[in-house]
């Protein structure tokens, strides 16, 4: 099977089953959103495919390949996480050197006129950077590294909303212009809903969805209008959640709506894919 494949993947910390018999494809040219929620397993499953954690069971394919140990295939995966790998004391600009001496298809050159754009002086030194800056920086190194698949752990975190659009945009400019696999994890859902196309939500070290967003998105609804006849509307079906306002109502529901028994004045829409997602992974 071609693209990045996880076989039976488990993995467990003392007591706690951070990954349970995990098997994923994440296909060439895709751009996927992983959700979860806090503690689910997203970065040790990004760990183990960039082989900074071995799984207990189960094997990470690249292109039928093992991952594990093999340079040839680490070579194609670039993962930005929490943790900051370079030396302490380098400047932006080394930093971005010396990311090309292991990854050769670096774009120094756009990655300074990114750095530029996001305001990184790139004198500055890695371990100075604010919280902010230092997502930057990592940020910009995997626009530029130009490998077939790049996956951003938690890659808005500390981002203002200007820079949060800036990596969006950039994101999706690469992809357009040169597409490759890009695989996103955050918690800030809704506004990464329009950037991804596929969705791979995790609970508990197990993966519960896997499917495009419009096809997730197809799972479930909104009907708003006065609140007696939404209440007579939803009587019997699968209720997740409602808003009241006045005499108005919003009632969040999954399933298919039944436009037939709609009675007259309610609005039927569609449900924003944040308000799905915590219903799907509430305990
Ligand atoms: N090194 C470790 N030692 C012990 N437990 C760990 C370790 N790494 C992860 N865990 C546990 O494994 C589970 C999954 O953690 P993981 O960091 O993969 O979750 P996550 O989905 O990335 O969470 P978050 O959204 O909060 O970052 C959690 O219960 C966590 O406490």
């Amino acid at each position: 099977m071609s693209g990045i494949e996880l076989r039976g993947v488990s993995k467990r910390f003392k007591d706690v089953t951070a990954l349970d018999n995990v098997t994923l494809n994440f296909e060439e040219n895709k751009i996927y959103g992983l959700l979860g929620r806090n503690g689910a397993g997203k970065s040790t499953m990004l760990n183990i495919i960039s082989n900074r954690l071995f799984p207990d069971e189960g094997e990470v394919l690249l292109d039928g390949q093992p991952v594990r140990e093999n340079d040839m295939a680490q070579g194609q995966i670039f993962l930005i996480s929490e943790k900051t790998l370079y030396p302490e004391k380098m400047k932006i600009k080394e930093a971005f050197k010396w990311t090309q001496e292991f990854y050769p298809d670096f774009d120094v050159e756009k990655a300074r006129s990114l750095a530029e754009e996001f305001g990184l002086s790139d004198k500055k030194k890695v371990d100075s950077l604010s919280t902010g800056y230092e997502t930057i920086f990592k940020v910009i190194l995997a626009l530029c590294v130009n490998v077939p698949y790049v996956f951003f752990d938690e890659p808005v975190l500390g981002l203002d909303a200007n820079h949060r659009e800036l990596f969006y945009k950039h994101l999706l400019t690469k992809y357009g212009e040169d597409p490759f696999t890009a695989v996103i994890s955050t918690h800030l859902i809704e506004e990464v809903s329009n950037v991804i196309e596929e969705i791979v939500i995790i609970k508990r070290g197990k993966i519960i969805y896997n499917e495009s967003r419009d096809e997730l998105l197809g799972k479930g609804y909104t009907v708003s209008g006065n609140a007696g006849r939404v209440d007579s509307y939803i009587k019997g079906r699968d209720v997740i959640g409602t808003d009241s306002l006045g005499g108005l109502k919003t009632a969040y529901l999954l399933g298919r709506p039944d436009r037939g028994s709609m009675p007259e004045g309610l609005e039927l829409t569609g449900m924003d894919l944040q308000k799905l997602f915590i219903q799907l992974t509430n305990e």
